[in-house]
């Protein structure tokens, strides 16, 4: 996603600004050892806003805290993660220290994640596939009359971007997946202003 980077995988038409998507991001091998990565992870329960989500996640470098409302340290990247980090933010365009917070999450058969824009402590948001595909939805935020919602399918080993207009003009949802996946999110820390 830096400004140099050809444009072949985005914009496209009907697209929002900042969002971009690239197919076979890993190979097949990678993702095989990626899957044994995440699966070897104490992945829990997600615990939002007093109801556990569906997802299992495991949380890196920092920790949002959505009673509060606020950011707070969390725990260290598992040096497994650290090249699959180090390779998302090469990715992303942007130095790796500047990731702060990764998260891994499982979708069990079924599970789905809800409609949302990422906290607002995070500024790019870029995420990994593995092991299944998945549709992402992307609707327009706040709500306008008949714009039409955008379906992405993310394919096992792709990587997608958000930043800008997609990322804080538009909320996105995954509906319940067919088959057990497995996201690795990485995002910035939101610019100060
Ligand atoms: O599973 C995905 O790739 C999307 C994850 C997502 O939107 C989130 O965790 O905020
Ligand atoms: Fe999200």
């Amino acid at each position: 996603m830096s400004p140099t980077q050809p444009d072949l995988f985005g914009p496209r038409a009907g697209w929002p600004e900042g969002l971009v998507y690239e197919p076979a991001f890993l190979t097949p091998e990678e993702e095989a050892h990626w899957i044994a990565v995440v699966q070897a992870l104490p992945l829990r329960e997600a615990d939002y806003k007093g109801h556990t989500a569906r997802r299992r996640v495991a949380s890196y470098l920092t920790r949002y805290d959505f009673d509060g409302n606020r950011l707070h340290a969390g725990e260290p990247l598992p040096q497994a993660l650290a090249a699959l980090v180090e390779r998302v933010a090469q990715w992303m365009g942007v130095a790796p220290g500047t990731i702060a917070h990764v998260l891994v999450a499982e979708y069990r058969p079924g599970t789905p994640l809800g409609w949302h824009r990422d906290v607002p402590s995070f500024e790019r948001i870029a995420g990994v596939s593995l092991a299944a595909d998945a549709l992402l939805r992307l609707r327009r935020y706040p709500p306008v009359a008949r714009a039409p919602t955008l379906d992405l399918t993310l394919e096992a080993r792709s990587i997608y971007g958000l930043a800008g207009e997609a990322r804080w003009g538009w909320q996105h949802a995954v509906p319940p997946v067919p088959a057990l996946r497995y996201s690795i999110t990485c995002r910035t820390r939101v610019r100060r202003g």
